[in-house]
């Protein structure tokens, strides 16, 4: 076993995660643990996920499969439901976008009458139970719920609204879960998303970002990855 594989998008989000990704050896100084990979991947759902199914596919050929693969990197969150600075754990990662528009609303792809096995799982993937269920256990403050997955970050109050209506349960929205989600369900490796909030959902405002406040949140939640 290769042990735990941690993509995120960009490489700020891996050294984000590599400053927290520590634990305790026999002294008082902290050591990374050794069997956590840290990588960044890309941004959006199809690099991310063409990325980690070929690293997840190369570490099998050589006889040392991943245990686990985390998606992990910065979010948007729906107001409401988690601010920023927030820490977020997806119990699902759902391709929000992947269906069609029509003058009445927008499709999901699994009502478009298309032979299921050609939309793999569909387009929404669940965390796994055990690894979901580890990381609450050592993030009880993350907020718990749907992380959305979309090419387009978010950026009208109509498209917003729309998004969180047809979405009861998105806590948050980012642009790779789902792509990373569908590399690890294709390769049978538990899959789970961890988030931290750098802006709030909504119309377009660059001001609103709080990417440090954000990347300190993912140095404090790596401590649960191990
Ligand atoms: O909008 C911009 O101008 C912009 C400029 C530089 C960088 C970025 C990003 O890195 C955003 C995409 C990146 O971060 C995740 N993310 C963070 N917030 C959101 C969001 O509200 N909606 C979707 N994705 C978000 C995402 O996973 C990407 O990796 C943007």
């Amino acid at each position: 076993m290769s042990g735990l594989l941690v993509v995120t998008a960009v490489p700020a989000e891996a050294e984000a995660i590599r400053a927290g990704l520590t634990a305790p050896d026999r002294t008082t100084s902290r050591v990374t643990p050794p069997d956590v990979t840290v990588l960044p991947v890309g941004v959006g759902p199809a690099v991310a996920g063409a990325a980690t199914a070929r690293l997840l596919a190369l570490a099998e050929a050589a006889g040392r499969p991943y245990r686990a693969v985390v998606s992990a990197g910065i979010a948007g969150g729906f107001a409401g439901r988690v601010a920023v600075g927030g820490t977020v754990l997806a119990d699902r990662s759902v391709a929000a976008d992947l269906g069609a528009e029509s003058p009445a609303g927008f499709i999901p792809v699994e009502d478009l009458g298309m032979p299921p096995e050609l939309l793999g799982g569909g387009r929404t993937v669940p965390a796994d139970p055990g690894l979901l269920a580890r990381l609450r256990a050592a993030l009880p403050g993350a907020t718990v719920g749907t992380v959305l997955t979309v090419s387009t970050v978010t950026g009208t109050a109509a498209s917003t609204a729309a998004l969180a209506e047809r979405h009861p349960d998105a806590v948050a929205e980012a642009m790779e879960g789902y792509g990373v989600a569908v590399a690890a369900a294709q390769a049978g490796v538990p899959f789970a998303e961890l988030r931290t909030v750098s802006n709030p959902i909504g119309p377009r405002d660059r001001s609103a970002w709080r990417m440090r406040e954000a990347f300190t949140a993912l140095t404090a939640a790596a401590a649960a990855l191990h």
